[in-house]
């Protein structure tokens, strides 16, 4: 492909992106990964170019813009390199007219802006995040894993955590292939530590997704006791199996719900787990370093229905928790709304419960939980929060 033609073919996956974060559809990554499988003249240099130049034009813009023309042009007015590229060749971008201005620059769109959480660092929502791993206890000792990355850095409080460069090849390790490292962000790695998962108890994952948390807990727990994968869609549950065969995870069990009807099918687990995590559905703003689209995709609509979803799985995550378990509510969102607004309200609307401090050696309490941050903490942006059933 000609340097012309890579941007013409960037800008028809913004098209495609834009579309799609407009009608739920795929995220970024699934529609470049679609878009190269149907054109295998692009050879892996095109795809790296045209990859960068997407993301690039992604990130520089806030509201989704009117097309993806609009959005390389936008870059393009900052980059002299890549105008000189709009030339009207063959496969290229026809040229930049004089009076087309392209998008505006921004990093938060404006309706999100005042219900981002106050203390949120704007500016780092969209930087560049490192590959944190996780050492999995079942299979090996951090001390010994921490040996096969020179690189690596490790996470102050959280033992189990080493941080790599951005982009570091982390499949074609050893430890990787042998099961003993998982990739998760240093901030989902807290989380599930604060959950205090231990050998022996009954532990439920309720929106498990592909299981990136439950693996953290299977860990925790030694492989002894009960820890049940629980989601409503089945194809991210079908993940979890083969990474729980890697991981050495053998005895967690997946539950399937029927979304909207989930109580019928945890009915025989009421008033019986030690601990409870609802790692909630969310708006995902505290992940933009890893999905800049996600900011096109959120409408007021869509995040009232979050927020309306996150409380009714609350509700019924509540009763199945002993006296004495501990509820652990999470997103990777930093709207109030989501976050510190949700468990408040849930504290308002339920007897019986109270907050607990969670000591952390990253983070800032918010509210009764705890806010991580890119610009603070280094870590995707959530919001968590440990209740603890006394009645
Ligand atoms: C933030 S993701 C979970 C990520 C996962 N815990 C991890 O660490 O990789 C939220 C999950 O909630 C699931 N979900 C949505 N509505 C649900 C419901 N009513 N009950 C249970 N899970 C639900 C979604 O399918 C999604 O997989």
């Amino acid at each position: 492909m000609t340097p012309s033609a890579r941007v013409q073919a960037a800008i028809e996956l913004l098209d495609a992106i834009m579309a799609s974060a407009r009608d739920g559809g795929p995220a970024a990554d699934t529609l470049i990964a679609r878009y190269f499988k149907e054109r295998r003249y692009a050879g892996s240099r095109d795809r790296r170019a045209v990859r960068d130049h997407v993301y690039d034009a992604v990130r520089r813009v806030a509201e989704r813009p009117e097309s993806g023309r609009a959005a390389m042009v936008g870059l393009a007015r900052e980059r002299a390199e890549l105008a000189a590229l709009f030339d009207g060749s063959a496969h290229g971008p026809a040229p930049i007219a004089h009076s087309e201005a392209g998008a505006p620059a921004g990093v938060v769109p404006g309706w999100i802006e005042p219900l981002l959480a106050a203390p949120v660092e704007r500016d780092a929502l969209l930087g560049r995040a490192p590959v944190d791993l996780r050492v999995n206890r079942l299979k090996g000792a951090p001390d010994r894993v921490a040996q096969h990355y020179p690189d690596a850095v490790r996470i102050a409080g959280l033992p189990d955590a080493l941080r790599l460069p951005e982009g570091a090849p982390v499949e074609q390790s050893d430890p990787w292939k042998w099961g003993q490292v998982e990739v998760q962000d240093a901030g989902s790695q807290l989380i599930s530590a604060a959950c205090a998962a231990a050998p022996g108890m009954t532990v439920i994952d309720l929106c498990a997704g592909a299981g990136g948390k439950t693996l953290a807990l299977a860990a925790a727990m030694g492989g002894k006791g009960v820890l049940i994968a629980a989601d409503t869609i089945r194809s991210r549950l079908a993940r979890l199996d083969p990474r729980a065969d890697r991981a050495g995870a053998t005895f967690i069990e997946t539950l399937l719900l029927d979304q909207g009807h989930e109580a019928g099918a945890l009915e025989s687990l009421k008033g019986r787990a030690d601990v409870v995590l609802v790692d909630a559905p969310c708006s995902g703003t505290g992940t933009w370093r890893r999905n800049p689209e996600a900011r096109w995709r959120l409408t007021p609509a869509r995040l009232d229905r979050l927020a309306a979803e996150q409380a009714r799985i609350l509700d019924f995550a509540a009763p199945l928790l002993a006296p004495g378990g501990a509820l652990i509510y999470a997103v990777c969102a930093l709207t109030d709304r989501e976050g510190r607004d949700q468990v408040r309200a849930f504290l308002e609307r339920h007897d019986g419960w109270t907050v607990e401090r969670i000591e952390a050696a990253m983070g800032r309490a918010h509210g009764d939980g705890l806010l991580l941050t890119p610009g603070h903490d280094g870590t995707d942006g959530f919001y968590f929060a440990r209740l603890r059933r006394t009645a």
